[in-house]
């Protein structure tokens, strides 16, 4: 039966951000209605960071059980069950739903209409047969994997970052188009459980993150016998008989060819609206999704978007914390008029070893703030990390040349953890000054951070000065 709601707010799209936006609200007392477009505790919601850290966790394994074998224990052969690998990502995926599931959402007052959503004017929306025409409207509807546009490509099944992480088809031979994080993390995860895998990217691999941190887990990545062509350009893609062949001309081996049983794209995402007819509402788009104003306001004054719906985030700002963080800050502007500053927020990429950044880059930092120093500490002098065999990684801080701390990126195991008090130190604009009087746990991999800020202090050991007062001081006993 046809219906009308009119709530304060209206949210489009029941992922990370979109959900986050409607528990924000109405934990304030607003009432809110939420589209989702499939059923919101559905096993095909988007769940990409969950079922990628699942595939990783499994590779993990794999590898450790290989890796056992420098103890002499006798299984350095796993065997892989690959439906096994599966339904151990479609647990964590049912997981992590389920953390936002409709029931949490109705317990706050949330009334959810599961169809798909179209704006019928600039004030109403058509879902099934309810118009909802509230106060404000937020978009939330995500991003889909782009295909890029090489010869052949459109006349091949491929896979994409979505579709990888749901097959129950193990691929031999992978071809990743796209060495960003996500091919990176993908690539991975499938040759440890048993893929030959080719990542080719036109540009540098890991583009995204500091180059010499990069390194590290790039070197894992060729260790563990993955190929990377990086500057590469795939000419065409075909299948033939029994196979899929991609040329490549590469730059250290010229015109190749890659055979495969699977090629998957990973070259990025692009905002995605459905058919919630934008012109209709009188949202204006431009070329990379919609143009936002204060406070992530659309053209009409009454619909904000959110992060890759914008298509402002589309190249920076896509991690589901990093959706989650706006979605509390646009709801809270819209609730009193004044968002909050947005906050300091780190990155994790899972790869082994991990990569986790905060803060300005070198380069940023040298090009806002001239000199900086930088400080370094490898993990390989880290009794934690040497137990563990896990000495690949380093820190790396970017500081002013007075000690502010204004960046870190690490590479190495737990630097997801290990990040945590460096955000905590540019947040509350610390210096290395008092991060290295932190004393940290012997056997801990935050010793390595400990390190890193002790080191500062090495200039003033070798400093004539300093010497010769530590002489000069001797002489009374
Ligand atoms: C392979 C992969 C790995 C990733 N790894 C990580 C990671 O390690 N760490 C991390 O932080 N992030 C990771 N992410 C990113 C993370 O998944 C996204 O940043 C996050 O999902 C964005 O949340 P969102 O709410 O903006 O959009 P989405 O999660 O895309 O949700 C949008 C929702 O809106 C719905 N919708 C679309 N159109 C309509 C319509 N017309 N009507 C109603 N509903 C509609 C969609 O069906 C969808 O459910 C990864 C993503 C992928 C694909
Ligand atoms: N842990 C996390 O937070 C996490 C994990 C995965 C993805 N992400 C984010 O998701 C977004 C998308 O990630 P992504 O890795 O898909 O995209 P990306 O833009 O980071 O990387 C895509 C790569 O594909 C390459 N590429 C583009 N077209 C190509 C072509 N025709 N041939 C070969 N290579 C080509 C680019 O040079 C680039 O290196 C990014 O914003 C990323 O930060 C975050």
């Amino acid at each position: 039966m046809a219906e009308i709601l009119r709530p304060d707010l209206c949210v489009v799209g029941a992922g990370p951000g979109g959900f986050t936006a409607a528990a924000t609200a109405a934990l304030f007392g607003a009432p809110v209605v939420l589209v989702a477009n499939q059923a919101i505790d559905g096993p095909w919601r988007s769940a990409g960071a969950a079922a990628s850290a699942a595939l990783s966790y499994a590779g993990a394994h794999v590898r450790a059980a290989r890796d056992s074998a420098f103890l002499g224990m006798g299984t350095s052969t796993a065997r892989i069950n690959h439906p096994r690998v599966h339904a151990h990502v479609q647990r964590v995926v049912a997981a992590s739903v389920a953390e936002e599931s409709p029931y949490r959402l109705a317990a706050l007052g949330v009334r959810v209409l599961q169809d798909e959503a179209r704006f019928i004017d600039r004030r109403s929306l058509l879902v099934g047969e309810t118009t909802v025409t509230p106060r404000r409207f937020l978009i939330a509807t995500g991003s889909e994997p782009v295909i890029p546009d090489i010869p052949g490509l459109a006349d091949i099944d491929v896979l994409t970052d979505d579709s990888i992480l749901d097959t129950t088809h193990h691929p031999e031979r992978l071809v990743i188009i796209g060495a960003g994080r996500t091919g990176v993390t993908l690539a991975q995860a499938q040759r440890r459980l048993g893929a030959e895998v080719t990542l080719i990217d036109r540009g540098p691999a890991l583009r995204r993150e500091d180059a010499e941190i990069a390194a590290f887990a790039l070197a894992a990545l060729r260790q563990e016998g993955i190929t990377i062509h990086e500057r590469a350009t795939i000419k065409r893609v075909e299948a033939t008989r029994d196979a899929k062949r991609v040329d490549v001309e590469t730059e250290a081996d010229g015109s190749i060819v890659v055979e495969a049983s699977h090629i998957c794209v990973a070259v990025g995402r692009k905002p995605t609206f459905g058919g919630l007819d934008l012109q209709a509402a009188g949202v204006a788009t431009g070329g990379a999704g919609i143009a936002l104003g204060r406070g992530s306001a659309t053209s009409n004054r009454r619909i904000y978007a959110l992060g890759l719906a914008s298509g402002e985030g589309a190249d920076s700002h896509f991690a589901a914390h990093l959706a989650k963080d706006e979605a509390r800050r646009i709801v809270r502007g819209m609730l009193f008029r004044a968002a909050p500053a947005a906050p300091v927020v780190p990155r994790l990429t899972m790869t082994d070893p991990e990569i986790a950044t905060v803060g300005l880059s070198e380069a940023e930092a040298r090009a806002r703030h001239g000199d900086v120093r930088i400080l370094r500490a490898p993990f390989a002098q880290n009794e934690r990390a040497e137990a563990d065999r896990a000495v690949a990684g380093e820190i790396k801080v970017v500081l002013t040349r007075r000690g502010r701390i204004l960046g870190c990126a690490i590479a190495g195991a737990a630097a997801g953890e290990l990040i945590i008090p460096w955000t905590l130190a540019i947040a509350e604009g610390l210096t290395i000054a008092q991060v290295s009087r932190l004393e940290m746990p012997t056997l801990t991999y935050s010793a390595v951070s400990r390190d890193a800020a002790l080191s500062f202090y090495a200039p003033q050991t070798r400093s004539r000065w300093v010497r010769g007062m530590a002489r000069f001081l001797r002489l009374f006993g």
